[in-house]
């Protein structure tokens, strides 16, 4: 710490909180440890009684906790994400808009790695809305050696962002509901509806809704009727398991589309199919779907309007998270289900 006169203080750092009292009126914090003072403080500074004063010394290789949290904000903020102004040392890390986050784990890892640095975030390739917070990030020190900040530099602007949010397209989105018991009126459709709102979240265009007997031919063609009417998205619902009459799973198959899997590790949604008739993603939706709050089919769905392609092992790796709890008040996607 160094001591100088107040009035040559403006652009330095206050080395410890300051406390200003006026009787009856206010006692606290004037000044916090960390400021860095301005022209206007100048004169509140002399008016309670500091006309000298401790100021932290800061090195031309140094940087104050502040800067350096926005420097490395700067560093990891790829689309869609913006940055608080430092409080305490630190920013905090938003989303601009609603999207499908991504991190890059590793990265992370790495970054924090270095020590001194200390950046927390939610997990990635989930949903998260404009202004939702996704991360937090300070340095450890007051003040920072420049060197720290230059190895995470070296390792961020090497690679895609460490953080970013995809925005969703809106797809054109065909739903055929299967079920002998629904085409022939014995019980109300009640899948279809649960499938609309679940594509609402993402603003789909429902294009073509037709409910179709357990006949695989019926299926396959309302399937290949669905791609040439222009679908972008295909959802089929319901005999995905084992009984003679679940014809959805062979019926996909028969379309010619690439399964890319039939079966998932996660419960519920287990019996969910993926698949891709040439570009356009389909998916076979278990019974679980239609009565459970959350399923394989929640995790894998912003995937989609987020304009990835799903692989097998974005499925394989979902068995590690992927058993739904079935808390009470479910708060997904702020819990474990579907992360990794
Ligand atoms: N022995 C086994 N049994 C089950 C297995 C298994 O592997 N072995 N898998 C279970 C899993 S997991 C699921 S999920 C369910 C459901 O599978 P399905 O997709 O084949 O469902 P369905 O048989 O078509 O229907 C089950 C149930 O839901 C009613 N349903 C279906 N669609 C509608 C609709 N649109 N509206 C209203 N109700 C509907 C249907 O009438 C049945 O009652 O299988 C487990 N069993
Ligand atoms: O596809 Mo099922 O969840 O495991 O009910």
């Amino acid at each position: 710490m160094k001591t100088i006169p107040t009035t040559e203080a403006v652009g330095k750092i206050i080395a410890h909180d300051i406390t200003e009292i006026v009787p009856g009126k206010f006692k606290g914090v004037a000044f916090k440890k960390g400021h860095v003072i301005g022209e206007e403080d100048i004169d509140h500074l002399l008016r309670i009684g500091k006309e000298n004063i401790y100021i932290l010394d800061i090195k031309e290789n140094q940087l104050h906790e502040d800067d350096a949290s926005i420097f490395l904000g700067e560093m990891m903020a790829g689309e869609g994400i913006y940055f608080t102004e430092p409080r305490e040392g630190k920013i905090n890390i938003k989303a601009k808009y609603q999207g499908l986050l991504k991190i890059d784990r590793n990265l992370l890892e790495e970054v924090n790695d270095l020590g001194d640095i200390s950046i927390a975030t939610i997990q990635g390739d989930r949903v998260v809305n404009k202004d939702e917070l996704i991360g937090g990030c300070r340095v450890i020190p007051l003040i920072i050696d420049k060197e720290k900040l230059h190895s995470a530099k070296e390792i961020l602007e090497k690679r895609p962002p460490l953080i970013s949010v995809k925005t969703f397209t809106r797809l054109k989105t065909a739903v055929i509901v299967t079920g002998g018991e629904v085409y022939k009126g014995l019980i109300e459709d009640k899948f279809g509806p649960v499938v609309e709102k679940k594509l609402k979240t993402f603003n789909s265009d429902i294009i073509i809704k037709k409910i179709v007997p357990d006949d695989l031919d019926t299926i396959k063609t309302t399937i290949l009727k669905a791609k040439e009417a222009g679908a972008q998205l295909i959802i089929v619902t319901g005999g995905m398991s084992v009984d003679p009459d679940d014809k959805t799973p062979g019926a996909i198959k028969a379309t010619a589309a690439e399964v890319i899997s039939y079966g998932s590790p996660v419960l519920p949604g287990s019996m969910l199919m993926v698949a891709y008739l040439d570009e356009i993603p389909i998916f076979g939706l278990p019974g679980c779907v239609m009565f459970s709050h959350t399923t394989a089919f929640d995790i894998l769905l912003p995937k989609i309007f987020a304009g990835e392609r799903i692989v097998r092992r974005d499925i394989s790796r979902l068995g590690y998270g992927g058993l739904c709890l079935k808390c009470d008040d479910c708060t997904y996607p702020n819990c474990h289900f579907g992360k990794y």
